[in-house]
């Protein structure tokens, strides 16, 4: 009697619920082990009982925090030993400790979903951009409450045309978004670790941290958010801003102090802003829920069923290529040489 080879298991961390051909064809080669803990507690719990033991790579999203908490220290030293990877499912991976997944022995390598965000992002940013300058969110909701435009009415917008965008972190999402904002007529300036090659940035204008705080009537955060960006936006950034500047955040809500943000929309230094992303989410300062002037959309920047899709596709990539070929498709920059 032949017997039958076993297949490896694959550790489930959240859900997939749009990449399905990909999804079927990785349940092909692999066995998916889900966590039948429902809170951090429970999980760690799992962990020691030796449930996922053997287990060498795993699937997780977004919304598997909600279970498993952030991959930190704590749940890096509770994980299997034989987990060598990690498959993220999204662009930033703010909620892994990659020194904690690096310095295992062996390592525990992770990747994310890059390039996969960058369009939906971007439209949101541009969204926000748009909806910021104009003041679109006080009209908006004095319409709700039946008052029409509002009164008093309320202050005149700005158009995007001839305005400097300030790019902070002009990787994918940056570069798509610069595109967006000069077909509005926006003139793009941006500030990264390194100038970019000619050929990235395509005619934007490298210039100085400071600088872009100066000079820009509009600035887009854009940066992942790690241990050298939280609140890399406070009170003193604030101060070196233009009076009247648009603030816009599609990338992590930790990267801007928002207590800072709320005392310079109170000020009126900052004219209006636009966020995607919130220091404690799902909670938000109630400074920024009061004040008509903020546009708030709660996390929405890939929430489109392509988008989606194309992330849980990529993520997918990773799995089967560390089932098969022991390495990922495309490993977080911080680990690049650790694969
Ligand atoms: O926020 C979404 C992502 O990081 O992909």
């Amino acid at each position: 009697m032949e017997l039958e080879e076993k297949k490896p298991r694959v550790l489930l961390l959240g859900s997939v619920d749009f990449a399905h051909d990909a999804w079927k064809s990785l349940n092909q080669l692999v066995e998916v082990v889900k966590p039948a803990a429902e809170n951090r507690p429970e999980f760690i719990e799992e962990c020691h009982r030796g449930t996922f033991d053997g287990i060498q790579v795993a699937y997780r999203d977004f919304h598997s925090l909600r279970v498993t908490g952030l991959i930190d220290q704590e749940l890096v030293d509770v994980l299997p030993c034989s987990l060598r990877f990690i498959a993220s499912c999204g662009a930033g991976y703010d909620q892994l400790d990659i020194d904690a997944c690096s310095a295992r022995n062996p390592p525990i390598l992770v990747s994310n979903t890059p390039t996969a965000v960058d369009d939906a992002t971007a439209d949101v940013n541009m969204f926000l951009i748009l909806g910021a300058l104009r003041n679109f969110n006080t009209g908006m909701h004095a319409l709700r409450e039946g008052k029409w435009i509002g009164q008093p009415a309320p202050p005149l917008g700005h158009d995007p045309r001839g305005k400097t965008l300030g790019i902070l972190g002009m990787g994918g999402i940056g570069r798509n978004l610069k595109t967006k904002a000069e077909a509005f007529g926006m003139k793009v300036i941006y500030h990264n670790r390194q100038k970019l090659s000619d050929e990235l940035a395509r005619g934007a204008q490298y210039v100085t941290f400071d600088e872009l705080l100066s000079t820009s009537d509009v600035i887009s955060l854009n940066l992942p958010l790690n241990k050298n960006t939280r609140h890399i936006i406070s009170k003193a950034e604030f101060a070196k801003m233009k009076d009247g500047v648009v603030v816009v955040n599609t990338a992590r809500g930790a990267v801007m102090d928002e207590a800072a943000l709320v005392e310079a929309l109170d000020s009126g230094k900052v004219f209006s802003a636009g966020l995607d992303v919130f220091e404690h989410e799902p909670e938000i300062h109630p400074g920024l829920i009061q004040n008509r002037n903020v546009l708030l959309v709660p996390h929405m920047g890939t929430w489109t069923i392509e988008t989606l899709t194309a992330m849980e596709t990529w993520a997918i990539d990773n799995v089967t290529l560390a089932v098969t070929k022991g390495k990922l498709k495309s490993p977080v920059p911080e680990q690049a040489k650790l694969q």
